[in-house]
């Protein structure tokens, strides 16, 4: 008998039918209020669950007594509490590295954007606004030979030194949990405390995964050491700073403007202050969301899910010691 799995995100059809030749799927392309007690019911019976963003943590798994495998459409697993997973012998994997290229693209718009002011120009010119030559009111700061300081030299925050350094003449500080010695030698990144990249850097990228320790790692403190000139830029996760501290940042002129895909609260609500700042850059957490990237995690995924049920080793697992 095929092993029961549900697939609660939105995957390639192709995908999809990868799936069910191994597997009987129920498939949900989101989770919804409607679609909560019928996914709640299938629970009960399934070995697998693959998608994005399903909180999983001990009161879950009590209801999925069958459950073997989580696979994540995602390469960070903050919605996964891994030691309750493990305790319970449930296998969970993400999708790391085929992503890399994407989000970096994804960083450098946002860093070009803040700096060179793309969207309030944009928005400028079709507005009818452009009455005569720009005036350095307008002008906005250059990207190239500044210091980009990254928060998180980790396989993104590395994709990201390689374009600015290679491509933008940029010079690359960090701060990591560890020494990123590849990242030292190949971009010649230099290692600095958090505060020392703060008062140094003319771009802040925040790339950590969010855990309990980067949860409001940039509050009122960070921002104040970052320089006037400074832009911020979140690719991580919204709950990895403090918005209140980051409006008051903008507002105060401590720091130029920010770029962020990621939010406290997704999607962000519509009357969100942040929103109504012209020196903020805002997108709606699509740092890997090109068709060819979504579709290699969503293979990633499949592959992770497949493996695990016929009790292969999975390509990318986070708890491996559950099969050991
Ligand atoms: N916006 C998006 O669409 C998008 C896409 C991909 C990844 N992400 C986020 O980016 C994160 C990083 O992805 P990755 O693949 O580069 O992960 P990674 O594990 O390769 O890198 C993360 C790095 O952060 C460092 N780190 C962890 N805690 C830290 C701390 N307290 N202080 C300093 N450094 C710390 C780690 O040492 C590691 O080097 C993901 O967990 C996810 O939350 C977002
Ligand atoms: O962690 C990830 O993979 C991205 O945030 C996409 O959700």
């Amino acid at each position: 008998m095929k092993p029961k799995v549900i697939v609660y995100s939105r995957v390639p059809e192709d995908l999809l039918a990868r799936i069910k030749e191994t597997c009987s799927v129920t498939y949900y392309e989101k989770l919804t209020d409607d679609n909560h007690s019928e996914f709640m019911k299938e629970l009960t019976e399934a070995e697998g669950v693959l998608g994005s963003g399903l909180k999983v943590d001990k009161s879950l798994l009590e209801k999925a007594p069958k459950l073997s495998v989580v696979s994540n459409i995602t390469v960070g697993y903050d919605n996964l509490t891994i030691r309750d997973l493990t305790e319970c012998g449930v296998l969970a994997t993400n999708t790391p590295t085929v992503l890399d290229d994407t989000v970096a693209d994804t960083m450098m718009s946002l860093i070009l954007a803040t700096r060179r002011r793309v969207v309030e120009l944009d928005e400028l010119v079709k507005s009818g606004n452009w009455k005569a030559s720009l005036t350095q009111e307008h002008f906005g700061l250059d990207v190239h030979h500044k210091k980009l300081g990254i928060i998180g030299m980790g396989r993104v925050g590395q994709t990201v030194a390689k374009r600015a350094a290679g491509g933008f003449d940029m010079e690359i500080l960090y701060h990591n949990r560890s020494r990123n010695n590849w990242a030292e030698e190949t971009y010649g990144a230099t290692y600095c405390s958090l505060d020392e990249l703060l008062e140094q850097s003319d771009v802040v990228c925040l790339l950590t995964p969010l855990t309990k320790e980067t949860y409001d790692l940039m509050g009122a403190e960070q921002f104040k050491l970052m320089k006037e000139t400074a832009v911020f830029i979140n690719g991580s996760r919204g709950a990895t700073v403090d918005e209140e501290a980051l409006i008051q940042a903008l507002e105060e002129g401590e720091i130029y403007a920010a770029g962020l895909d990621v939010f406290k609260e997704e999607p962000v609500p519509a009357d969100h202050p942040l929103l109504r700042m012209k020196n903020v850059v805002t997108l709606p957490h699509i740092g890997s969301a090109t068709l060819e990237t979504r579709h290699k995690m969503a293979q990633l995924a499949a592959d992770n899910l497949i493996a695990s049920l016929s009790g292969d080793n999975p390509p990318t697992p986070i708890n491996p010691e559950v099969r050991s």
